[in-house]
């Protein structure tokens, strides 16, 4: 019988990312009551619902920024329900938040720099070796992605509030996930801004997987191949883009209007 190297996992994991009944309790208060979520390799996966659903609480479970009060999170099959968020970069996480995070006083290219940085466990070497030449390279590349390239040496905090927004996502992808989580990429953005997102989004490695909360819904629709719809804490639909569009139940709870005819 052929022996399986120690290295190979036993089992490949079907799902990227596996949401087990998950509860988070605040108090009195459920936030997310028992969610279920497989979430496939390569997947675009739109959260959609309501203020208050539950979708940055799905998130912060999933990033582990909160730990679950019930339930399980595993991701490429290993459990990390109790994982810290700073352990989840290794395992190929990376997300955005939905107020910017970078550092308002470093220009974009140190931003980038020290989420790769951060990435790499290697904060204390900075701007010295051949290795930290190459991410500064590697930084100028993100911005790059994100149409930074000409505010490389601009300041964080100088920067226009789209500009910020393609920053943190240049922080994040830098870090070349396997799985993304972007909250809201698309909130405060111009309209030219919004298709420079989509176009972005629509670029990225057909391999990596992610997850995205937006209420701008064209934005949601175009990127999504699957959409989730969350209220109260609870999935209420799953489905195509054309599907959630369409059904009238969606429609009552979360856009408020009958679905068209
Ligand atoms: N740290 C917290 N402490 C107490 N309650 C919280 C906390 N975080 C979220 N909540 C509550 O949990 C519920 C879900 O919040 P959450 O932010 O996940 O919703 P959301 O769907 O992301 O909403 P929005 O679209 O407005 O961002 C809300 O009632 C919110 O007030």
């Amino acid at each position: 019988m052929a022996s399986t190297p120690a290295s190979t996992p036993a089992s490949t994991p079907a799902s990227t990312v596996e949401v087990r009944a998950v509860t988070v309790a605040f108090g009195g208060l459920r936030a997310l009551r028992g969610v279920d979520l497989d979430i496939a390799r390569g997947e675009r996966l739109a959260i959609i619902g309501p203020n208050g659903a539950g979708k940055t609480t799905l998130f912060n479970v999933i990033a582990g920024d909160i730990a679950p009060t019930t339930g399980a999170v595993l991701i490429r099959g290993q459990d990390c329900t109790h994982l810290p968020s700073r352990h989840r970069p290794r395992l190929g996480l990376a997300r955005t938040y939905q107020k910017a995070r970078a550092f308002a006083g470093l220009t974009v290219r140190e931003n980038i720099y020290l989420a790769l940085a951060g990435h790499r466990g290697r904060h204390r070497a900075l701007w010295r070796s051949s290795a930290d030449r190459r991410m500064r390279d590697e930084a100028a590349e993100a911005a790059a992605r994100v149409w930074l390239s000409g505010q490389l040496d601009a300041v964080a905090g100088e920067l226009a509030h789209g500009q910020r927004r393609q920053l943190e996502l240049a922080m994040a992808i830098a870090t070349r996930p396997d799985v993304l989580l972007l909250d809201e990429p698309a909130s405060g953005l111009s309209r030219g801004e919004r298709e420079r997102l989509v176009e972005l989004l629509e670029s990225l490695d057909e391999q990596l997987t992610l997850l995205l909360i937006e209420h701008d819904m064209d934005v949601a629709f175009r990127i999504a191949g699957r959409v989730v719809v969350l209220a109260d804490g609870e999935q209420v639909m799953a489905g195509s883009p054309e599907q959630v569009r369409a059904d009238p139940h969606v429609h009552r709870i979360y856009l408020g209007t009958e679905a068209p005819a």
